[in-house]
């Protein structure tokens, strides 16, 4: 089983990781959990270049496109194959999002990416207000680079949003406490099993 987390940053993503990958492990399944950017050689220049300052949008396209087949050849294909439930926190979906709020073409995106990275059999799009997302994670949004960022995050959250009608996707309510989105996950899981 592959199960995709998604949206903007603070939306709790990682946190969802968490509590299911532990749900599936009191379950007795074998999970394997992962992120992107990785931690690979691609996804650590992809850090290193979002500290350093940004590359174009089509540079960026391409290292994430790098991470992302590497990743699915050394992990995500090889834990499918086992039988393993394989949780990700991002995937290309993000790559839509945030490269396409940067201008590059959404569709051409997702052609690039479902080329060679197998789709998800459930995508959760944690949904969140961008000022909440920004609150939980410490920026305010009120100097220049937030003010910026603020604007892009609130794009990404649109295309994140127009992905729910795809049909292994569920909008899922952030805001509520972090024990709640877990019901909402799992009771997602439990009726399209
Ligand atoms: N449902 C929730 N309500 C309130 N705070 C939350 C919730 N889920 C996560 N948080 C907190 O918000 C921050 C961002 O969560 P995190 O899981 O790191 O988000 P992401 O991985 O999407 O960036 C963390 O400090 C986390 O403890
Ligand atoms: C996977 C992916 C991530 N990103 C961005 C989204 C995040 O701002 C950043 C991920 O960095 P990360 O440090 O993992 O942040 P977070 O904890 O919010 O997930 O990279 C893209 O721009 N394109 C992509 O394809």
């Amino acid at each position: 089983m592959f199960i995709v987390l998604e949206g903007i940053d603070g939306t709790g993503k990682s946190t969802q990781v968490q509590l299911l990958a532990d749900w599936f492990v009191q379950q007795g399944r074998e999970v394997v959990t992962s992120r992107e950017p990785t931690d690979g050689p691609w996804g650590k220049r992809l850090r290193e270049s979002a500290a350093t300052g940004r590359a174009t949008a089509e540079e960026e396209l391409e290292l994430f496109l790098r991470d992302r087949r590497q990743h699915v050849e050394e992990l995500i294909s090889p834990s499918l194959a086992a039988g393993k439930v394989m949780i990700l926190d991002r995937y290309y979906f993000s790559t839509m999002a945030y490269q396409g709020s940067r201008g590059l073409d959404i569709d051409e995106i997702r052609r690039k990416n479902e080329a060679f990275a197998p789709l998800p059999d459930h995508l959760f799009i944690l949904d969140l207000d961008v000022d909440l997302a920004l609150q939980r994670i410490g920026g305010r949004g009120d100097t220049a680079n937030e003010f910026e960022k603020r604007g892009a995050l609130q794009k990404c959250r649109e295309i994140f949003l127009s992905l729910r009608t795809e049909p292994f996707a569920q909008l899922i309510d952030a805001s509520v406490p972090m024990e709640n989105v877990h019901e909402q996950i799992k009771s997602a899981l439990a009726e399209r099993r």
